[in-house]
């Protein structure tokens, strides 16, 4: 099988603690959920979508280890911005991470994938709520498509634990050039 998958790119992930980037990593390598401490450090798996190789960096996303993103997000060729939706105290926090992720690699044209994670739980809200909460059209403002062209950055809803949409919001971001 040498050879069959041919393109290699670097992914960063990267969120609030507790988002669920570690899950996500390890779900992508082998196709299951389990728990994890705190991030600490960055670390890399290869992982595999569709025909492309991703070299997948999970950041930390505690507050001290958060000066590490800037450099990883620059050497990236697509980006997923984890968020816990069920999370609605934190949302401001996670939309400024955000804002912050999505200037940094303007001019890069970066896609990133936001995956608005743990849907399985009651207080998930849902793509159009955080869309405006997260006031995504202003974020990406600046840079807004010509009528047609798909966007730089896409919000998915997603659930790690029941296994659903992640796969789609991959498979968008792989499909970005
Ligand atoms: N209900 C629910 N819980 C989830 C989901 N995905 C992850 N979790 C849980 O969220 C918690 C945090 O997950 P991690 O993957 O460790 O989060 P992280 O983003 O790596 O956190 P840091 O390493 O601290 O930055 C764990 O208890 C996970 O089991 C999901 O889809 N649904
Ligand atoms: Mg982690």
């Amino acid at each position: 099988l040498f050879g069959l998958h041919t393109e290699q790119r670097t992914l960063i992930i990267v969120g609030l603690d507790n988002a669920g980037k570690s899950t996500l990593l390890y779900k992508l390598r082998d196709g299951q959920v389990r728990s994890f401490v705190p991030t600490q450090r960055p670390v890399m798996e290869e992982v595999v979508v569709g025909n492309v190789t991703l070299k997948a960096w999970d950041l930390g996303g505690h507050e001290a280890v958060r000066t590490l993103w800037t450099q990883y997000e620059l050497a990236a060729d697509a980006i997923v911005f984890m968020i816990d939706a069920a999370d609605r105290a934190r949302l401001k926090e996670a939309r400024s991470e955000l804002e912050r992720t999505v200037s940094l690699t303007a001019d890069a044209g970066v896609p990133i994938l936001i995956l608005a994670n743990k849907q399985d739980r009651q207080a998930a809200m849902r793509s159009a709520e955080l869309e405006k909460l997260l006031d995504l059209a202003n974020i990406t403002c600046a840079e807004s498509p010509l009528e047609g062209a798909s966007p730089r950055v896409r919000l998915f809803e997603a659930s790690l634990v029941s296994g659903t949409g992640f796969m789609e919001g991959l498979t968008w971001l792989v499909s970005q050039k």
